[in-house]
């Protein structure tokens, strides 16, 4: 077990970095114009929201550990923003990141727009095995966050090319399961952050500061008793490989369907037992997907292997090299899970090879 003491100011710093920037993201998707959505190269839309957050996340980061050195693998980057045509999206993010800081009586500063570039630019780092740095999703599941639906703040730290600490930020997520179709969702209470750091399992609070209680993955044993995880984007995840896996096993519940890190989260609480992610060939996953979900399931007592059954391995830099997908769930479910996953893989080969 892990000194309590160790990484814990880094993980208050990245409990009140995520915090403000889900701040930021609130006041966004309340207000979301068509005007704040862009197009990256890749096609994924970015919005005011996943810069703005990058850069509360990289400020408060700096201040609250500023003798620490500072080393940052995030999503975005400012490219976009230096361009001509660009300069009201840039006068609209740095007004939000001064406004968000400002909630915080602590911060009495006021950031330029360039202050606001190199924020954002502060987050390329290419990570690596040694040494300390941060991994930031300033916006996982974008597409939730412009539908209304499920995202993420998602920060980790990496020391020596090991996942240490976790924070995920869910401001959709109630804290009532949702997994139980019978809930009454009028009563919910809303918005989730979930912190886990190496050696001292995972703790849950509600996003406006509730005190925090430890969560534990679902215990069950029965795979029929499971319920899936799956990506809402059908592009994100084949849905069929996973059905065909949920039918080997016997799962009777109806896959669950969500955005973002916030299905780590919610099988670290136990609301369901699996998540499966088998994006489409090509795909090529980083490390800030899943950075932050990875600590938050295993201090749960979860576990996260690729579809082969071998661990994630942050330390090769922005990518994570993995065979296949990615398999989440309990220790006792694992071996079964691994044993459908191998089954339908090789199904699927074949009747590939078949065409
Ligand atoms: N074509 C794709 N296949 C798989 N994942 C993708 C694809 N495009 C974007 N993503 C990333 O998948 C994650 C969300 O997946 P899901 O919500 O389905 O679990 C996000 O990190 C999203 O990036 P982003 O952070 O830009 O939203
Ligand atoms: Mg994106
Ligand atoms: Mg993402
Ligand atoms: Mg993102």
């Amino acid at each position: 077990m892990a000194s309590s003491s160790l990484y814990q100011r880094e993980l208050a710093a990245a409990v009140k970095a995520a915090s403000l920037a889900a701040r930021l993201c609130q006041t966004v998707q309340k207000s979301i114009l068509s005007s704040d959505v862009q197009s990256k190269a890749d096609k994924s839309p970015v919005t005011v929201a996943d810069y703005g957050s990058q850069a509360v996340v990289s400020l408060v980061l700096k201040m609250e550990l500023p003798s620490e050195s500072f080393s940052l693998v995030a999503e975005e980057d400012a490219g976009d923003l230096r361009k001509d045509g660009a300069q009201d999206t840039l006068k609209r993010i740095t007004k939000l990141v001064n406004e968000t800081l400002s909630t915080d009586s602590t911060y009495n500063i006021s950031l330029s727009e360039e202050d606001v570039l190199a924020a954002i630019d502060s987050g390329k780092s290419e990570g690596g095995p040694s040494g300390q740095h941060w991994v930031l999703d300033p916006i996982d599941g974008t597409k939730g966050f412009l539908r209304g639906d499920q995202y993420a703040i998602a920060l980790g730290l990496l020391d020596e090319g090991k996942v240490v600490l976790g924070v995920l930020a869910c401001p959709n997520l109630p804290l009532a399961s949702i997994a139980n179709p019978d809930r009454d969702a009028s009563q919910d209470q809303i918005g989730c952050l979930f912190s886990a750091k190496i050696g001292c399992g995972t703790d849950m609070q509600l996003l406006n500061g509730s005190t925090a209680k430890k969560i534990h993955v679902s215990t069950i044993e029965n795979p029929a008793d499971a319920s899936l995880f799956e990506s809402f984007e059908a592009a994100h995840s084949m849905h069929d490989l996973s059905s065909s896996i949920t039918q080997k096993l016997g799962v009777q519940a109806p896959p669950v369907r969500i955005d973002s890190q916030a299905k780590y989260g919610a099988l670290a609480r136990g609301d369901g037992a699996i998540y499966l992610r088998f994006p489409h060939k090509g795909y090529r996953e980083k490390i800030w997907d899943h950075a932050a979900g990875f600590i938050v399931v295993s201090e749960a007592g979860g576990v996260v292997t690729d579809a082969a059954g071998n661990d994630l391995d942050f330390s090769k830099g922005r990518y994570l090299d993995l065979d296949t997908g990615i398999l989440v769930t309990n220790k006792k479910l694992m071996p079964l899970l691994l044993n459908a996953v191998q089954d339908a893989l090789k199904e699927k080969s074949l009747s590939t090879s078949l065409l």
